[in-house]
């Protein structure tokens, strides 16, 4: 591979190469011969051929049945251009031998267009299947992905899977029109082999002493220009990286006010002249293959020809055999130069093609199981009954031996430190993970067992990173209940129980404006407006159990107080909450507060209880008293209106809902 520039070696440590999955594919196929490549390509055709019958099995017939008439057309023309040839040549006069050669000159004008028209409908069937094969090859992985455990989402290796089985699905796509590809050239080489055959035995070896060189400098090619595409792509890659750093809206402002500009752009230069130099050699390297290839090709035909020459001095051959001949040695190496040429690119696609089958097999075994026990229809409680688990690739369980009950109807607060496993634990509740040990249940039915689309469908989730679609509003409030996107009360609704609905009476066109920048019309609106869009979508969702993590760290004081208002009202109707925050004081009305500690439920009660010390462990009430003395710290630090000092008694107490403050 090239070596990296300068430039490169300085700005990313050396060559850039892309850490996905694909990238263990750069150069495989340069590894194997030709006998490994000839035995793959059965299977690589069945490949094509399988997807090609998912997605349109009319046109898959078409295109087969159209290359079998082309294959058998050419034999058909061959054979006719021979009996033309032997009237030409027979004895008489012109006009006898013109009259003589006309039915087979007809036979030959009549293949030829067939053979045009069998072509174009090939073509046309080639051209419907091709997106149609993409199009079933990508639904078929999303479709499989989409429906994975999340321990395959955070697995790395499947992730990799992920990135490379990507490009199979385009791949795919192209080994249509390169099989056919295939399936053309080893017709018309199977029909210009057989008409030599039955010309004269001899030619047969002909045609492969013409053939083999061509083949070696087509393989030779090949592999050429798929090595230089390699070279080639690393410089490319980092000098793209840099143009795109240049017109980067985010480093705009430290571009121009460190000067970064100047230094970029010589290295950009650097890069371009490092990957410039690589082209201009790899061209000559090119050329003198071409060169040796070409000669090689040469000195067969020429030694073809000679013994095509000397059957026809010897008279062991006609001369109107010895010109079908040429036709026919001409149409079987061109056939069997461009089978090189399209199995070599058959090959290279086919990686990414099985890419693509390791990763749904991968998906369909690691998916999350259809079926399984149905859900009480209303579920009395959630229990986690000595729960343990670890994410994939961790060394320390992230909760350890949890045991807690949800109320159904109740809001129940989880509290603790960062990394305490809040928000590890509503996931397993949700049945996106299932526990290592111990169990959690819905109703008596444990996770594991049950339905869990079932218990999906019960819950509705405001996830800490909740996702920000790039869509118009009224889709990040609806998708999760997509069936009702249209109805514009229930849209409203949900919009004014977060205080969503200010933001949308903001937009140019409401809720059909498109929350994202960079398109026409999209509009970018700040966290604290998207927490409230992401709140009115839980309440949109409409679930039994609604799922808040931190729904208000990026709300104004306000706005806070609206939103948890509003949970505690939708409690009071009968929805079950679990509620995490670090706000300790917005947890007071909740009907139970579970303390969390290194994975641990420490403590547990209602507010009451845990602040009082003969109920309390402790562990609540001094981080809620640590939240309260920053808030008295802080008010001591303010100027008195009065006095106009820091410390002194305004007289405006705060009240002891007002005390803890982030
Ligand atoms: N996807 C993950 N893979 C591996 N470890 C994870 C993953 N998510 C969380 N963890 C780890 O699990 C532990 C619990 O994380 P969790 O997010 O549940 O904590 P939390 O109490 O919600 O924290 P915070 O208050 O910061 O949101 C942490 O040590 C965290 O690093």
């Amino acid at each position: 591979m090239g070596e990296p520039s300068s430039s490169e070696k300085l700005l990313f440590g050396g060559e850039l190469t892309y850490e996905q999955g694909w990238n263990q594919h750069n150069g495989a196929w340069l590894r194997l011969g030709l006998r490994t490549m000839a035995a793959a390509l059965p299977r690589h055709i069945g490949i094509a051929v399988r997807l090609a019958r998912q997605a349109d099995p009319r046109s898959l017939l078409v295109v087969g049945l159209c290359e079998l008439g082309r294959g058998i057309s050419q034999a058909v023309s061959l054979v006719a251009v021979s009996a033309l040839l032997g009237e030409l040549f027979a004895p008489g006069s012109n006009a006898e031998r013109l009259r003589a050669a006309l039915p087979a000159l007809l036979l030959v004008a009549l293949v030829t267009l067939l053979g045009a028209v069998l072509r174009s409908a090939s073509m046309a069937a080639t051209g419907i299947l091709e997106p149609k094969v993409s199009r079933v090859a990508t639904e078929r992985y999303l479709g499989l992905v989409a429906r994975v455990e999340m321990s395959a989402i955070e697995d790395d290796a499947f992730h990799k899977l992920m990135d490379s089985a990507q490009w199979g699905a385009e791949s795919a796509r192209r080994m249509v029109r390169l099989c056919t590809a295939v399936a053309t050239s080893c017709i018309s080489l199977v029909a210009a082999a057989g008409v030599l055959a039955v010309l004269h035995p001899a030619l047969l070896p002909l045609l492969i002493v013409m053939a083999l060189p061509s083949a070696w400098g087509s393989l030779t090619m090949a592999r050429q220009q798929y090595v230089s595409r390699h070279r080639f792509i690393q410089h490319v890659r980092a000098a793209h990286l840099i143009s795109q750093l240049l017109i980067n809206q985010q480093a705009a402002g430290e571009v121009r006010v460190h000067e970064v500009g100047p230094f970029l752009l010589t290295h950009f230069r650097g890069m371009a002249e490092t990957s410039e130099k690589e082209q201009t050699r790899l061209a000559w390297l090119g050329a003198r293959t071409g060169l040796i290839a070409d000669s090689a090709r040469g000195v067969a035909t020429v030694a073809t020809y000679g013994v095509l020459g000397l059957l026809l001095w010897s008279g062991s051959m006609e001369f109107a055999v010895g010109a079908t001949a040429v036709l026919a040695i001409r149409s079987g190496s061109a056939g069997i130069n461009d089978l090189v040429l399209t199995v070599t690119d058959v090959q290279e696609e086919s990686l990414f093609v099985a890419d693509l089958e390791a990763l749904c097999e991968e998906a369909e075994r690691r998916a999350i199981p259809a079926g399984g026990k149905d859900l009480p229809e209303h579920c009395g409680e959630i229990r986690f009954d000595n729960v343990t688990f670890t994410y994939h690739g961790s060394d320390e369980p992230s909760l350890r031996d949890v045991s807690l009950v949800v109320p159904a109807g109740r809001t129940v607060a989880l509290v603790g430190r960062n990394g305490s496993g809040k928000t590890t634990l509503t996931k397993l509740l949700s049945g996106l993970y299932l526990p290592d040990h111990g169990r959690v249940t819905w109703g008596g039915v444990d996770t594991a067992e049950a339905d869990r689309a079932q218990i999906f469908s019960r819950v509705a989730m405001v996830a800490q990173d909740f996702h920000r679609w790039p869509f118009t509003a009224r889709v990040n409030i609806g998708i999760g209940r997509s069936s009702a996107l249209h109805d514009e009360a229930a849209v409203d609704a949900a919009a004014a129980y977060s205080g969503a609905d200010e933001i949308i009476g903001s937009l140019p066109r409401g809720k059909d404006t498109l929350l994202v920048r960079g398109f026409r019309g999209g509009r970018e609106i700040s966290g604290g407006q998207w927490q409230k869009i992401g709140l009115a979508r839980a309440r949109f969702r409409d679930g039994q159990v609604l799922i808040v993590d931190e729904p208000t760290s990026a709300l104004d004081p306000a706005a806070e107080q609206k939103v948890f208002d509003q949970i505690h009202r939708l409690a009071g109707h009968g929805q079950t909450t679990v509620l995490i925050t670090h706000r300790l004081h917005s947890v007071r009305h909740a009907d139970l507060i579970y303390v969390l500690e290194e994975g641990r439920v420490v403590e547990h009660g209602t507010f009451e209880q845990l602040m009082h010390p003969e109920t309390g462990r402790g562990f609540f009430r001094e981080a809620y008293d640590v939240q309260a003395r920053q808030f008295h710290g802080a008010s001591a630090m303010m100027p008195s209106p009065r006095s106009g000092e820091p410390g002194r008694d305004s007289g405006a107490t705060a009240k002891p809902d007002d005390e803890v403050v982030p």
